[in-house]
């Protein structure tokens, strides 16, 4: 299943640099290790924001939800989820 996901990132401008740091460092090796098992095949930054558009290839919502509510910068995140589905003119279908 392919999810369409948002994520603009709130942190607050009062949280301790290391602890702003070392969360930023984990959300990177969270994302990075779910790229490389091919559950999360795409992110990229939106311009001018920090804010990431993503697709995620998951089995399930639950799956989804379980991955996302990992995430490090969880708290600090307001996330939107387009669920996916195959365009009839699309000719890899
Ligand atoms: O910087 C972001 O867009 C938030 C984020 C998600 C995965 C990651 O490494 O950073």
């Amino acid at each position: 299943m392919l999810f369409h996901v948002r994520m603009d990132v709130r942190i607050p401008n009062d949280l301790d640099p290391n602890v702003r740091a070392e969360t930023v460092a984990r959300e990177k090796a969270y994302s990075q290790e779910l790229q490389r098992s091919g559950k999360w095949p795409e992110i990229w930054r939106i311009v001018g924001e920090y804010s990431n558009f993503s697709i995620f290839d998951v089995e399930s919502n639950d799956e989804l939800h379980e991955i996302l509510s990992g995430l490090p910068l969880f708290p600090y995140m307001d996330i939107a989820v387009t669920p996916l589905a195959t365009h009839p003119s699309d000719v890899k279908a």
